[in-house]
């Protein structure tokens, strides 16, 4: 059973639909995975799958993208192309945020909170290994992790800090065309209602723990950026105190922001909220974008800045 407080405030951010959303918590969900196009095409990605027995589903909004019935997950984790870092696995939620950012060749781009590096990985890809990739991340295990897996990837523009993302603001300022801001948070949108361990840790006080750091990492981002520079900020957690109230403080500070509209190539999507409990936020809040979980896909909230 899901905490009782994180379905009454479950219910509370999505009031219409809210019994359908919360059943999503009680699926074992398909597994989706990247071709890694650095290091192998599609086509060959797909023949050597096939040899392995398995015959992934393309996703029709994004040619890179396949999945897998659940089941077959330790399948695909001991192929060789797995192993060889020529597939990626990871959400379709996590891949709609470097889409949605969309680094291009030869710009400076920083991942201020990178483990296991999913979204550096597909950046590099879409920057096509030209170009200039910041990824940090405080903890050493976490960071090596990091490290295997770019090297496994190979990424080869991708210069990697183990350091706290709030201390890079002060020391690279205006430094990037673009900033990846998915921040630690309360991971709500990965509770499994079949598996205690995804949420045992939860509670409001974290997630106002969490609302403090993602504060912090966000000044930092917002600094680092260059003048024109664009900043994803994202999160798979639901709390207004993670999502859109580090949205609503970033933009009353910084004059200089604006929230730029978000096109996604799904359905299961709905604006940012306006107001939480009595707080109310900037109108422009509305502008992110909370992804709705589904019996395939998990929530997440996206929101696109850019400085003036
Ligand atoms: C949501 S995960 C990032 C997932 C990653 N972007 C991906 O796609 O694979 C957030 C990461 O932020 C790291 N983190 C925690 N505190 C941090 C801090 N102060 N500065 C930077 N990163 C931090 C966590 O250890 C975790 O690896």
């Amino acid at each position: 059973m899901l905490p009782e407080i994180f379905i009454e405030r479950f219910c509370e951010i999505y009031p219409e639909n809210s019994d359908n959303l919360l059943k999503t918590f009680e699926i074992h969900k398909q597994v989706s995975f990247r071709v890694n196009t650095l290091k192998t095409d599609i086509e060959s990605a797909l023949k050597e799958l096939e040899t392995e027995g398995l015959h992934p589903e393309p996703v029709k909004w994004y040619s890179e993208a396949f999945t897998v019935p659940a089941q077959l997950k330790d399948r695909l984790t001991h192929s060789k192309l797995f192993e060889n870092g020529q597939i990626y696995i990871q959400s379709l939620s996590s891949m709609l945020a470097p889409i949605v950012l969309g680094p291009k060749p030869g710009e400076t781009v920083l991942d201020l909170a990178a483990a296991p590096g999913g979204k550096s990985l597909m950046m590099a890809v879409q920057m096509k290994n030209d170009g200039w990739l910041s990824v940090v991340e405080p903890k050493k295990d976490r960071f090596f992790r990091l490290k295997a897996n770019l090297e496994r990837g190979g990424v080869t523009i991708a210069h990697t800090y183990m350091t706290d993302g709030r201390s890079v603001g002060a020391k690279c300022p205006a430094m990037f065309d673009r900033v990846m801001l998915d921040a630690p948070c309360s991971t709500e949108a990965k509770f499994r209602s079949f598996d205690p361990k995804t949420f045992s840790y939860w509670s409001e006080r974290k997630i106002k723990e969490m609302s403090k750091l993602q504060q912090r990492l966000m000044e930092s981002a917002i600094k680092s950026l260059k003048p024109k520079g664009k900043l994803l900020y994202a999160t798979c957690s639901f709390a207004p105190e993670e999502n859109e109230m580090v949205i609503d403080k970033a933009l009353k500070k910084h004059p200089e922001l604006e929230v730029l509209n978000i096109q996604l190539p799904i359905e299961n999507s709905v604006s940012g909220l306006t107001k939480w409990g009595k707080k109310s936020f900037c109108e422009d809040v509305s502008k992110s974008v909370r992804i709705l979980p589904t019996e395939t896909m998990d929530g997440f909230f996206l929101c696109l800045l850019q400085k003036d």
